[in-house]
């Protein structure tokens, strides 16, 4: 190549041939000509981003650029044409960006620069800038040497070649790891990053997550990373929800932190992201095993139980959705308990399912008592019947597992359904066995509950309501009644003379009459109605939405009545039990429902004043009647000692001879204020508060003394009779007390006879025989009282160490008229006789009971008809006119 010098030579010598005129004209013109060429030449060569220089054959420089002088630091007007290589290097090493020294440099250019081929290298400054160098000979010597700043290129080679390591380095990560340029630009992205996306890794270089992720999860990510990269604040650990490009949801735990250069600018991040998936997974299923075991604890409703339930294994297998059914109380049909993602017509449509063979998977799984997988519902047999009805849904497979109690009783079935024909894996199967166990729990759980629930609310013998729940029961009939106007009418019953069913037939036909009349009143009421036990015998009925009218509750209460009285079948006995009832009505007898029952309750007290079997309607006065009960108890307890009592004595006489050969001693109470008092009213007081004990001891002590006295008077002696009341009986000193009252009245045991109910035999009739036998050894004769009514066997009556039998007065009342009691009677009569007993009957008050009583050959007889109780003094007179003598002085 030709250098601008060689032309200039070459036009020179042209010259010198020409006229010096023309020359110099043409000379002037040639010579502005290469000046303007040489200028564009220099403009040009000035203009190029290399350095550049001409050194001719002696190594002297002739031409470089400003580049040049730029690169190596050398102020442009240092470097002249002319200038040898030594020289340059002489500016270069005064420049400072040699790295070399003077001769150590020059050597290595001239070794460089010497011969003729070309040649490219590089060289370092003393600043770190990398310069790459190229020479190139010139035609006739010299060369022409090019110099370029190649320091970020070099260094880009050193990044690109380190990132090819790194790159092999971070694809062994398996977490997703990145870096991301200031603009959210990818820079590196690791193999489990880009696979996730469907490319390789270099592939992602330059992408952004708009490239790919939805518009929504990209703008979520740009947003936070422009923030981290704002903020300079490393974002750790962060868990993260995310949908990804194949619509598959995960979990990642992201880890972001800024990256800075030398000067502490933020030019970018990395990230590392893992997929914690399983590991959520995982702490879902177990806080929701905890938190579902915590509601079963805390007793959460049954339902929301086992939603929440298969809405946790739901989450945990991808494509399915399932219910819990639950076996009926007949253990016949399958309802829902659950099923939060299936499709709500199909459960309709299989609700109440009956269990069987061939009933689908659920109601064969529940039926066989063991899973029933079905893979594909479209050709499985079980699903013959129920194909038709689950197309609709899409549902292709149905894994159903038998809900089965501790005892391995079946409580439902647990059943997923999958749209794709398939079968479990072991882990899904293993965690349907799992929650079904959990949903076994609960079920079990509930129905425990229910029965703690029905057993604190409700009589066990029975089944009736029960105390606890009659209070909720009233109320809300009281609050309906309040809002509608109606009544409720509330009815407290008591069963009369239960007790003598217990005591005498036993506890067992004692539980079988009240269940007997207890479904009998809830047949007589309406299912709104509530008829409730309070224990013994005792029963409150709540009528609920009452018309206010007193005749239509009387006409319940009637058919209450009546229902009671059928007679109930107890083993061998047929009983009549009747009812002692009382009626309150909201709002007219109370507002509240304590006010309420406890008016009830009055009324049922004046019921049974009232002789029993019969009900009456609440008055205030009834509450009167309580308080006077209760100080009438507290002037009973004063009586003795205020020697308020006294015996009247009614004679029995032998309806063979007409003569009296006993009086039965029948006590009074002589009260100051309110006179007479009947035993009727004060002895079951008595009985109650035990009272009674020295009230018989007195009445004992007394008759003794007073039968003494008659004989030593010169009456004919007679049998005084007391009764003895079932505690007196019970007492453990009876003999003693007995023989203190002959002692201390002197009276010859022969004339003393105990009067003992059937009843009280019945309670306990070992003890009863045992007490007996003392009593007889001792010479005291015992009668029977009430014989009749105590349904004593004949077989017990055998062992009984007794001398008379009393019928009750309550079968010789209409002894003329009724057969039945004519039956009894005559039965009695004949029992006496085969049994070698005297048989007196009480209460007889007409010539036609004393004629039927002649006729069927009873001993003895006691009543109005010969007399009424008299005083001592009366039966002095009887007797002393019985003997035809004079009425004694009182
Ligand atoms: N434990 C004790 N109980 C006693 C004592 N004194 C009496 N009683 C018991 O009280 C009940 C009621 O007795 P009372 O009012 O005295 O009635 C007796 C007779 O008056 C009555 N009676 C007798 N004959 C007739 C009659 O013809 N008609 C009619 N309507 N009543 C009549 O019967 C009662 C006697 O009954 P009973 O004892 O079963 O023979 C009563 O149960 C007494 O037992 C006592 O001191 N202690």
């Amino acid at each position: 190549m030709e250098t601008a010098g060689q032309t200039h030579l070459a036009t020179l010598s042209q010259l010198a041939v020409a006229s010096y005129e023309t020359l110099e004209r043409e000379l002037r013109a040639t010579i502005a000509v290469l000046e303007a060429q040489a200028r564009r030449f220099e403009m040009a060569i000035d203009n190029i981003p290399q350095g550049i220089c001409f050194f001719d054959v002696d190594e002297r420089l002739i031409l470089c650029n400003r580049r040049y002088a730029q690169i190596y630091g050398i102020a442009p007007d240092k470097l002249q044409t002319g200038m040898t290589l030594a020289d340059i290097v002489e500016h270069l090493l005064a420049a400072g960006t040699s790295a070399m020294d003077g001769p150590a440099y020059l050597a290595f250019a001239r070794s460089i620069n010497s011969g003729t081929s070309s040649r490219t290298w590089s060289t370092e400054l003393k600043d770190g800038r990398t310069i790459q160098v190229g020479r190139q000979p010139i035609p006739g010597g010299g060369w022409v040497s090019t110099h370029e700043d190649v320091t970020e290129l070099a260094a880009s080679r050193v990044m690109v070649s380190e990132r090819v390591s790194l790159q092999a380095l971070i694809d062994w990560v398996p977490d997703y790891l990145w870096v991301k340029d200031s603009e959210s630009r990818f820079v590196v992205a690791n193999k489990a990053l880009a696979a996730d996306h469907g490319r390789d890794p270099s592939e992602m270089i330059g992408l952004n997550d708009f490239e790919l992720h939805a518009p929504e999860l990209a703008r979520r990510f740009r947003a936070s990373e422009q923030d981290l990269l704002r903020s300079g604040q490393p974002m750790v650990d962060k868990e993260e929800f995310i949908v990804d490009a194949s619509g598959t949801g995960k979990w990642l735990s992201s880890t972001k932190v800024p990256l800075r250069n030398a000067e502490d600018e933020i030019f970018g991040l990395i990230g590392i992201a893992r997929d914690i998936t399983a590991r959520k997974q995982a702490d879902d299923l177990r806080d929701g095993q905890a938190h579902i075991l915590e509601m079963i604890a805390t007793s959460a409703p049954l339902p929301e139980v086992l939603e929440r339930l298969m809405r946790l294994i739901e989450s945990q297998l991808s494509g399915i959705v399932g219910s819990v059914l639950l076996l009926d109380k007949d253990g016949a049909h399958l309802h829902h308990g659950a099923a939060p993602s299936l499709a709500k017509e199909y459960t309709h449509a299989i609700d109440g399912t009956r269990i069987g063979p061939k009933v689908g998977s659920c109601g064969t799984a529940a039926y066989r008592r063991e899973p029933v997988i079905v893979t594909d519902i479209v050709s499985d047999p079980l699903w013959e019947d129920f194909r038709d009805l689950v197309r609709p849904y899409g549902y292709r497979s149905c894994w159903s597992t038998p809900i089965l109690s501790h005892t391995g009783v079946v409580l439902g079935v647990f059943a997923m359904y999958s749209k794709t024909v398939r079968e479990p894996t072991k882990a899904e199967s293993n965690l349907i066995d799992f929650t079904t166990r959990i949903a076994g729990i609960a079920i079990e759980r509930k129905l425990a509950e229910d029965r703690i629930h029905f057993m604190a609310n409700h009589d066990a013998l029975t089944g009736l309501p029960n105390r606890a729940l009659l209070g909720d029961r009233l109320s809300q009939a009281i609050l309906y009644a309040q809002r509608y106007g109606r009544w409720v009418s509330v009815v407290f019953i008591d069963l009369d003379n239960f007790k003598l069913v217990n005591d005498t037939l036993g506890h067992n036909a004692g539980d079988m009459l009240l269940k007997a009349v207890a479904s009998r009143m809830v047949e007589c009421v309406r299912a709104t109605d509530t008829v409730v036990r309070l224990g013994g015998d005792e029963f409150v009925v709540v009528l609920f939405d009452q018309d206010p009218n007193v005749d239509l509750v009387a006409a319940t209460l009637q058919k209450i009545r009546t229902a009671i009285a059928e007679p109930v079948c107890l083993g061998e006995h047929h009983i009549r039990a009747t009812a002692s009832m009382g009626v309150a009505n909201y709002p007219d007898d109370g507002a509240t429902t304590d006010v309420l029952l406890a008016n009830a309750d009055a009324a049922m007290y004046r019921a049974k004043e009232l002789g029993r079997d019969n009900f009456q309607f609440y008055a205030p006065e009834f509450n009167a009647t309580a308080q006077e009960k209760f100080l009438l108890q507290e002037e009973l307890r004063n009586a003795l000692a205020r020697a308020e009592f006294t015996l009247l004595y009614q004679p029995q006489v032998d309806l063979r001879s007409g003569n009296v050969f006993a009086a039965e001693a029948l006590i009074r109470w002589n009260h100051p204020s309110l006179g007479l008092i009947a035993p009727m009213k004060f002895i079951p007081m008595a009985e109650e508060t035990g009272l009674i004990v020295p009230i018989g001891d007195w009445v004992l002590h007394e008759a003794c003394r007073q039968n003494k006295a008659w004989q030593d008077a010169g009456l004919p002696p007679l049998v005084v009779c007391v009764n003895v009341s079932a505690r007196q009986f019970k007492e453990k000193n009876l003999i003693s007390r007995v023989v203190d009252a002959l002692t201390n009245s002197g009276l010859d045991v022969k004339y003393l006879e105990l009067e003992v109910t059937e009843s009280l035999i019945m309670q306990n009739v070992e003890m009863a025989v045992a007490t007996m036998n003392q009593l007889q050894s001792l010479g005291v004769q015992i009668s029977i009282d009430d014989f009749g009514t105590g349904y004593s066997s004949l077989s017990a009556l055998k062992t009984f160490p007794v001398a008379r039998l009393k019928i009750d007065k309550s079968f010789i009342n209409d002894l003329a008229t009724d057969e039945n009691d004519q039956a009894v009677a005559s039965a009695v009569i004949s029992l006496g006789q085969k049994l070698n007993l005297r048989v007196i009957a009480e209460g007889v008050e007409t010539d036609d009971q004393i004629a039927f009583l002649r006729k069927n050959n009873c001993d003895e007889m006691q009543g109005y008809h010969f007399s009424k109780p008299v005083s001592a003094h009366g039966i002095a007179r009887l007797l002393y006119k019985e003997q035809g003598g004079h009425t004694p002085p009182e």
